[in-house]
């Protein structure tokens, strides 16, 4: 059974689930070893000044081995004797190879060989800045070969380092010494204090993505060694990638949970227990094992909303008392929604306005696929099929859709001609519920949006009943989303902003070639696939690279946006503008 509590805390005693562990608990490939700057070790066991410190008198050395070393005269008392012993035992470096000495070297590799040689001839290498129990603020420099962070001392006057477990490199955390060594502390994880972190990790995915799927000359990023070729982008294609935008939540702010378990196994069905025994060890209710179909037993999720983690508390005692009703096994569905009209029986029913304006910010939670839920964004509400697409992250919604307006209509831009007049259309393509045609529709003489699913579209149309935005301003229609072209054929181009949020996969290759036809002013490419995004933008940059008669598209921006903290997902925003 995994404990989940959320927040901080003493990460020790529990563990986080994998799926959500990805930043705070490092799974094995995450572990990434410097060999090179562990091979300056290499030179410890050739040092001179390394084997003075430890050496033992040469007389000593020359022993036969079996004879344990003298270490002091005959008359000198068991007491002194004794303590002499422990102190050459201290002083002694670890054995070669030993866990010991393994951590050993990834201390040098953090100090260097020359502040590690000095404190060993001035013979300060037992002399901790730390005291037991101190709580001090660290930044992780690397992983050990043990799987832990160490960190280097921030203190320049005595170098020293800290091994501490369940951090990541340039994460900064706090932490509670608990034994001082040679050199090193080690202490418990307290807090990991940086979301920063994440937010760079991020970023390193969207650098990669570009990297890896646009087709720019790996030129382009220094010290890669292929050479170009006849079809890469121009080395400039792709600007430096913005910093990550983080989510106001960094906890309990995930809308959405589906958590599954399966019927009981027939070998527990036939030895039935009473129901007085509690969960049997089978029975599993919770996700996914990372990378496996294995079920992981989750009692609460820290990322999940507080209304979602209330409901999900008794629905689960209530499966494990009754699990051997089902013969199937089952997936649930947990819903944050604002509570509305047909949540409250007539009878409860508070028709004052202080009711109707508390009701409008009273969260309830909804398991039934087909039942409405309600969210607000912004001065914005949408409502929706339980079971269809809405995006899970409330807090970041409307950061995201303010830049979105931003990316549309930038205050300042180089590539803007700052003449041209601003946008009057909107086409939302794969629009969904209706997010983004309905926030920004205030911006825009005319919206239209297109959508798969017929489910979102029925939504995205009340929602625009809902939020009073006049029929004949704002139109939804359900198709495929390169269909939207034969709809917006009397759009100007040069006055269009285009949005795409298209699934996982992207857009297809007729998406494109009707985009490229289209040739719209701005395109603004939303995306929970920063590589999918990435070969797409490619592909519309590359077929207008070369346009000598006509404009061509431009990318203006690229940056990320964490709408899943402390997972490894991470959403992506580019802008592009024909210039
Ligand atoms: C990532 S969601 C974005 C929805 C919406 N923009 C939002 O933020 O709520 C992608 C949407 O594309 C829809 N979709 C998938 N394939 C499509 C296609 N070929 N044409 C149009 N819509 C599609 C899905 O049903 C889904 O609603």
């Amino acid at each position: 059974m995994q404990r989940l509590v959320g927040g901080f805390g003493r990460l020790r005693s529990f563990r986080l689930p994998s799926y959500i562990a990805y930043y705070h608990i490092p799974p094995p490939r995450l572990i990434h070893l410097d060999y090179r700057s562990l091979s300056v070790n290499d030179k410890m066991a050739e040092s001179p000044k390394a084997g003075q410190v430890h050496a033992l008198p040469q007389a000593e050395l020359e022993l036969p081995s079996m004879k344990k070393p003298r270490l002091a005269g005959k008359n000198v008392p068991k007491s002194e004797r004794k303590r002499a012993k422990k102190r050459a035992k201290k002083t002694d470096l670890p054995e070669p190879c030993s866990t010991e000495d393994v951590l050993w070297r990834d201390v040098i590799a953090v100090l260097g060989q020359d502040v590690v040689d000095k404190a060993l001839e001035d013979g300060s290498e037992f002399d901790s800045p730390f005291e037991f129990h101190q709580e001090v603020e660290l930044e992780v420099s690397a992983i050990c070969s043990s799987g832990e962070a160490i960190a280097r001392s921030l203190d320049d006057l005595r170098p020293w380092t800290v091994i501490v477990p369940f951090a990541l490199p340039r994460e900064k955390v706090r932490a509670r010494i608990y034994r001082n060594a040679r050199l090193h502390s080690f202490a418990d994880l307290l807090e990991t204090l940086s979301y920063e972190t994440q937010l760079d990790l991020k970023r390193d995915v969207v650098v990669k993505a570009y990297k890896n799927f646009s087709s720019v000359s790996p030129f382009f990023y220094q010290g890669y060694p292929a050479n170009p070729r006849d079809e890469d982008l121009s080395d400039d294609a792709v600007p430096q990638i913005l910093s990550t935008i983080g989510s106001p939540l960094e906890y309990g702010y995930r809308t959405k949970l589906t958590p599954h378990f399966e019927a009981p196994p027939k070998s527990a069905r036939k030895a039935q227990p009473s129901d007085t025994e509690g969960k049997p060890d089978w029975l599993k209710i919770g996700f996914n094992r990372i990378g496996t179909s294995r079920t992981m037993d989750i009692e609460e999720c820290p990322i999940a909303t507080p209304v979602i983690n209330n409901a999900y508390r008794p629905a689960r005692e209530n499966i494990i008392k009754n699990i051997f009703t089902y013969k199937r096994g089952v997936s649930l569905l947990y819903r944050d929604s604002l509570e509305h009209s047909s949540d409250a029986s007539p009878r409860e029913a508070d028709t004052s306005v202080d009711a109707l304006t508390s009701s409008l910010e009273k969260h309830v939670c909804i398991t039934d696929q087909k039942a409405i839920v309600r969210e607000k964004v912004g001065d914005k509400i949408f409502e929706y099929v339980a079971g269809s697409f809405f995006q899970n992250n409330n807090s970041v919604l409307v950061p995201l859709t303010n830049y979105v307006r931003d990316a549309i209509f930038p205050q300042t831009s180089i590539t803007t001609d700052s003449d041209a007049s601003p946008p009057t259309h909107l086409v939302d393509a794969y629009c969904g519920a209706g997010l983004f045609a309905i926030t920004l529709s205030p911006h825009f003489q005319t919206v239209a949006g297109i959508e798969l699913s017929q489910d979102s579209i029925k939504a995205a149309t009340r929602n625009a009943e809902l939020n009073n935005i006049p029929s004949d301003k704002i139109t939804f229609r359900a198709g495929d989303a390169a269909a939207i072209f034969e709809t917006v054929g009397e759009f100007p181009p040069d006055k269009t902003a285009l949005l795409i949020d298209p699934p996982r996969k992207g857009c297809d290759d007729n998406f494109i070639q009707q985009l490229l036809a289209f040739r719209c002013k701005t395109v603004v490419y939303v995306s929970c696939n920063v590589h999918t995004q990435a070969r797409d933008v490619g592909k519309i940059l590359k077929a207008t690279e070369n346009e000598e008669a006509g404009r061509k598209y431009i990318l203006e921006s690229v940056r990320g946006f964490d709408l899943f903290p402390q997972t490894a997902h991470v959403e992506s925003v580019a802008v592009l503008r024909l210039v």
